[in-house]
């Protein structure tokens, strides 16, 4: 039994789409903006134990503000990280579930809400409210983020990590999270090629049966975070024929651009981009320092740009808000085609 060719997957819900499609927004800083205190080596994953009501709800004001794609609390969710809090692995495996379920959920509810909504609008004569096409992405973040030290930044993991102790570091994750119900995975955040290669690697092994997009995150506009070319990072995830599409996380937008050009050389996969809100992250502090300079709060104005140079999926990391992806919306579906 062959594997199903999982890489035009995203090019065909492009199509669906009208040519674009709009990923949501940051997760884990909105629900700390809700006041979820979220200092913890789990971050966003400590809500999936005592707030999944939240989850959902960030979930629901990214749909509602019109995400195509919502991506799962699981990002920084792993067996290993649960258990070192006394969670056993059947608890945890659990939990990795739950955050696929929490989505679906919030989909469910919009969907209900819209296909109501249309047919009031219908019964007043204003039948343009459509129910629109969603996936739900199961997150996987980087061995770094499990390390919760700001590695997942520095992309530099030490002489004792190999793309063999990454592959079994992921491994039960990416099987629990591909029988979840969950539409693709996105490994998000990704710092370096070891890990991409790892990713690959595991995906073919473990013959994962449903697609995955790579996205890297970037402290310039030439490499991945720990130094790797993007365009190495680029080619690896090409290669792997479950990787539907590859794109750029968690980087200011101000380095976009350049990347863009690096993964456009390299592929004719759907390209990803959905950067933080310029802002940067300091792993020891803990907290985010506002970047001088170029102010970046209005990143919309860079949309337009990015899809011509080639990007068809485009939403937010961390610090963007429901805000920015409506703003985001707008842009796309006055690019798109109407199907
Ligand atoms: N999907 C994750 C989130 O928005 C990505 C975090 S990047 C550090 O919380
Ligand atoms: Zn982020």
């Amino acid at each position: 039994m062959g594997l199903k060719i999982w890489s035009t997957f995203l090019a065909d819900f492009l199509r669906q789409c009208g040519g674009y499609a709009v990923i949501d927004g940051g997760l884990a800083t909105e629900l700390e903006r809700h006041g979820a205190d979220l200092n913890d080596p789990l971050w966003s994953a400590k809500c999936l134990v005592s707030s999944p009501h939240l989850i959902r709800r960030v979930h629901l004001d990214y749909l509602e503000a019109g995400a195509n794609i919502i991506i799962s609390s699981s990002y920084q969710a792993t067996l290993q990280g649960f258990e070192e809090k006394g969670i056993s692995r059947e608890e945890g495996e659990a939990l990795l579930k739950r955050s696929v379920e929490i989505a679906r959920e919030a989909r469910n509810i919009y969907n209900d809400r819209a296909a109501k909504g249309s047919w009031d609008d219908f019964a007043d004569g204003l039948s343009n409210l459509k129910c629109r096409p969603v996936l739900v992405a199961a997150s996987v973040g980087s061995y770094g983020a499990y390390l919760a030290d700001g590695s997942e930044y520095s992309g530099i993991y030490g002489d004792a990590i190999s793309v063999k102790t990454l592959k079994d570091f992921h491994r039960r994750r990416v099987q629990v999270l591909a029988n979840s119900g969950a539409d693709l995975i996105a490994f998000e955040t990704t710092p370096n090629k070891m890990e991409a290669q790892a990713y690959a690697e595991l995906l073919e092994e473990e013959a994962i049966n449903i697609p995955a997009w790579f996205s890297f995150s970037s402290k310039d506009g030439t490499n991945v975070v720990g130094g790797d070319s993007m365009l190495e990072c680029a080619s690896i995830a090409d290669s792997c024929k479950q990787v539907t599409g590859i794109g750029i996380n968690c980087t200011p937008p101000r380095y976009i651009q350049g990347l863009i050009q690096s993964i456009r050389k390299v592929t004719s996969k759907p390209i990803i981009v959905y950067p933080n809100s310029g802002e940067t992250y300091d792993g020891e502090k803990k907290e985010w320092v506002a970047s001088t300079g170029v102010a970046e709060e209005d990143f919309v104005s860079y949309v337009d740009k990015w899809c011509e140079a080639g990007v068809s999926l485009i939403g937010g990391c961390c610090r963007t808000t429901p805000k920015t992806i409506r703003a985001i919306s707008k842009v796309l579906s006055s690019r798109s085609h109407r199907v």
